[in-house]
């Protein structure tokens, strides 16, 4: 092969002869195997606070294999038509109403009226002015950074005299503590393990804002009571740089909070707090005649099993219990973290620390009362095995103490291998993805119907975990089928939420396939009753092996509620190998009983 070097005016300036090896490949490469793109992610995300009616992008858009008319005919349209404000229209909005008001004088109401009015009239959309404090075209504009637009006189709208703040925030009395903290509560998380802002993880949008509002709630201690708690200072500085008004204030929320917690929040020493807290301050905010001391609190013994879904928070107040509508008690569950009731609450589980002999025990699984319960150690009750300072060996999901999987070409596209050898029930990692509702899944198995993989776990739970976009290696575990599989899968209770275990079953070598059971239901969605509802004409009677009970349940979820429910009490109320309910089709909705 000839070089040749060329100058800048496309003269020949040098030339060198190389030679080249010329071999012929026998045997072409094979390709590597389908890779479906993935953001890595060590933690689940809530898919579901995602808008499902509308989709969000076309996919496989350049291939006229793909079945878009199918896939676009399960939502109501696409993202990007929808008729959502546009921010450009929404500054215009804003000016109009600050002229409207500043300039004519008009009021927040009256401009809202007009302007609605004639939005109506021309097919434009308009965000109402206020709805509440928290929505609305003022509180939409309040949240955003607005660019500083020079309009047809010239001047740039920061010279311009604004609208009132007041019109934009709160209407309440600005020394109202507890609106301004629910104020600004609801755009946290309400799970005690994230408290992120707009977090995505955990809630839905709609269910964040039913975030329980703080509500003053009445001491359980009268001070000379909380005074005998208290032994002698733990320093000896008394000095009041913090104002006794933040103490003040803390104390509304927190009644029976000890001045040395009082301390920590409101950065003061503990005996400035003593001295001023327990003697006068608390006095001036509670009448202090309060003698209610708390009951001595009973253990119950709910085991995981029967903790069900629990994406819900009890927050009522008072006491949990049925006269005070506790969802807990009411749904037969424990009280965890993300609920508001007090520590003490007889609901809570209350750690392992009596029964396992703690440390030296490290928590296996024959001993430890978490574990038994499948529950990992809880940081702040199980003290004796350690769990904060991570000694407990039941501490590694939360700890993310996982191992090393190899991704590699498998006999089923790219599979996970051992990277070092693994000896049975070590925990290779937590299968993470996005927590997807019935339809969002509906909606994607017509993309891994396409792509011919499918990346979705359905949990017992009754929710289904889709690490097809978001996820980590554990998702390349494929099916052992024909064989025995070397992993199993199981939910486990850690610090209140429910998460995805990987863990080995047997010995594993370094280099062996990872595998897992995927389980019937994977491979055949239809799986039993889903099929028997859509054939039932009048009524069928389907008996049901034990075996199969808990995947017929298990189909059931995410199903009618009233069906759901029935399936349950049978199954609870049935006894013996075989169970039998009638499926009967009533006047509007199939209905199943247990007879
Ligand atoms: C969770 S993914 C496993 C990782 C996947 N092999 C990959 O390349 O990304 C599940 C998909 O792997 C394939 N798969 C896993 N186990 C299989 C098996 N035993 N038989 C056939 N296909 C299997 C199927 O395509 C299935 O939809």
């Amino acid at each position: 092969m000839e070089v040749l070097e060329y100058d800048v005016n496309g003269n020949i300036i040098d030339s060198t002869v190389n030679s080249i090896q010329v071999c012929d490949i026998v045997k072409p490469f094979e390709p590597h195997p389908e890779y479906q793109f993935c953001s890595p992610s060590s933690r689940n995300i809530n898919a579901r606070m995602l808008d499902e009616k509308y989709a969000a992008f076309v996919p496989y858009a350049d291939d006229p294999t793909f079945p878009l008319d199918d896939y676009l005919g399960l939502f109501k349209g696409t993202q990007w038509k929808d008729d959502s404000v546009n921010p450009d229209e929404e500054i215009v909005q804003f000016e109009v109403v600050r002229r409207l008001h500043i300039d004519y004088g008009l009021s927040p109401e009256d401009i809202d009226s007009a302007v609605q009015l004639y939005a109506q009239q021309e097919d434009i959309c308009y965000l109402p002015l206020r709805e509440s404090h928290e929505s609305g075209l003022l509180w939409a504009v309040s949240q955003r950074d607005m660019p500083d637009v020079i309009w047809g006189d010239g001047l740039p709208s920061s010279s311009k005299k604004q609208i009132p703040p007041q019109f934009v925030q709160s209407f309440s009395d600005p020394k109202d503590d507890f609106a301004i903290i629910n104020r600004a509560v609801r755009k946290f998380c309400p799970n005690l393990n994230c408290i992120q802002d707009n977090c995505g993880v955990h809630v839905s949008h709609e269910w964040q804002l039913q975030t329980p509002a703080f509500r003053p709630k009445p001491p359980l201690y009268t001070s000379t009571q909380l005074k005998a708690l208290v032994k002698e200072p733990c320093d000896n500085e008394c000095c009041s740089l913090v104002s006794e008004d933040a103490m003040v204030r803390t104390l509304k929320f927190e009644p029976d909070m000890l001045p040395c917690d009082l301390a920590v929040i409101c950065e003061t020493t503990c005996s400035n707090v003593r001295l001023c807290f327990v003697y006068r301050l608390r006095k001036q905010v509670f009448n202090d005649n309060v003698k209610t001391l708390p009951a001595s609190f009973t253990e119950t013994t709910t085991s995981f099993e029967e903790l069900g879904s629990k994406e819900r928070l009890c927050a009522h107040p008072g006491r949990c219990s049925s006269a005070t509508n506790c969802p807990c008690v009411a749904s037969g569950t424990r009280c965890e973290r993300n609920c508001r009731c007090d520590d003490k609450c007889p609901l809570r589980f209350s750690g392992c620390n009596s029964t396992c002999g703690g440390q030296d025990r490290r928590c296996i699984k024959s001993k430890c009362r978490c574990a038994k319960a499948g529950r990992e150690c809880d940081p702040e009750k199980c003290t004796a095995c350690n769990a904060r300072d991570h000694v407990c060996k039941n501490t590694s999901l939360q700890r993310g103490a996982f191992q090393h999987i190899a991704v590699r070409k498998s006999q089923y596209g790219l599979g996970g291998f051992a990277a070092q050898t693994l000896k049975k029930g070590t925990l290779i990692g937590e299968y993470v993805g996005e927590i997807a509702s019935d339809s969002q899944i509906e909606q994607r198995q017509v993309i891994q119907k396409h792509a011919h993989l499918n990346y979705c776990f359905g949990t017992n739970g009754g929710e289904t975990i889709d690490a097809q976009w978001v996820g980590n290696p554990t998702r390349f575990l494929n099916d052992s089928k024909p064989r025995k599989p070397n992993c199993s899968a199981a939910l486990i209770l850690v610090n209140g939420e429910k998460r995805l275990a990987i863990t080995t079953t047997e010995n594993v070598k370094k280099g062996t396939e990872l595998t897992l059971s995927y389980g019937q239901r994977y491979w055949n969605p239809n799986f039993l009753l889903r099929e028997a509802i859509a054939l039932a004409s009048n009524f069928v009677v389907v008996t049901v092996r034990k075996k199969t009970w808990n995947s017929l349940i298990e189909c059931v979820d995410g199903q009618d509620e009233d069906i759901r429910k029935a399936i349950k009490a049978a199954a609870l109320a049935g006894s013996g190998a075989k169970r039998k309910v009638r499926l009967e089709k009533g006047n509007s909705s199939k209905r199943l009983r247990a007879v």
